[in-house]
């Protein structure tokens, strides 16, 4: 039956400054060009009937640098604004290290990890997942029941807040859940939308 899999865009280059980076549109990295086209290896020889990732740059050239490759090029390819990037509100463009030092560590860790602590100005884990399950709802899940493979690249925290979902993951569990830059996770479905398989690639 239907296939999900769900990409983490490559390292960009926020992430390589070790910056706040939530709504900013900033590009990859070399090294998340790198990684965007390990995830194209990777997936060698998956079929694909549908593929989307957010409206944010670092996601968008990741999924570019896969549909390149000439077994996908006919891929239908959608730009989702509820698939962007947890809004990280006032601590945008601040380094996460130097924050740490000004508000504690514990405090930066509730901010970045908790469910439904908000980050000042920003969205909670909670509000960010509410949006990424009502468009996988309405739009991805009818077309995987009716068989169709899907691809989804999008960012750390929305694939959190969507694999809490599709696993079931307690507060506490998602907590601990970290999604590595290129990260690849696969999930196959029943008829009943039963997970039947998952694996990371
Ligand atoms: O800065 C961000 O937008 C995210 C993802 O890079 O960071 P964090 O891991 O702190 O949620």
């Amino acid at each position: 039956m239907g296939l999900l899999v769900l990409v983490r865009h490559g390292e960009s280059t926020a992430n390589l400054a070790n910056v706040f980076t939530g709504w900013l549109d900033v590009a990859l990295s070399p090294k998340g060009d790198e990684e965007a086209q390990l995830v194209a290896e990777k997936l060698r020889g998956y079929h694909f009937d549908a593929a989307y990732s957010s409206t944010l740059i670092r996601a968008e050239r990741t999924l570019d640098i896969i549909v390149a490759r000439p077994a996908w090029a006919t891929i239908p390819v959608h730009h989702i604004e509820a698939l962007k990037e947890r809004m990280y509100g006032d601590l945008q463009g601040l380094n996460k290290a130097e924050i740490a030092l000004k508000y504690g560590q514990e405090q930066v860790d509730i901010w970045r990890r908790s469910y439904d602590v908000a980050p000042p100005g920003g969205e909670s884990l909670q509000q960010t997942q509410a949006r990424t399950v009502k468009f996988y709802e309405a739009e991805i899940v009818p077309q995987l029941r009716a068989g169709k493979n899907i691809l989804i690249v999008s960012h750390g925290n929305t694939l959190r807040g969507l694999r809490m979902y599709l696993e079931h993951l307690t507060p506490e569990q998602v907590m601990a859940l970290e999604i590595v830059t290129g990260g690849v996770h696969v999930y196959r479905f029943d008829a009943e939308m039963k997970i039947v398989e998952t694996r990371n690639l």
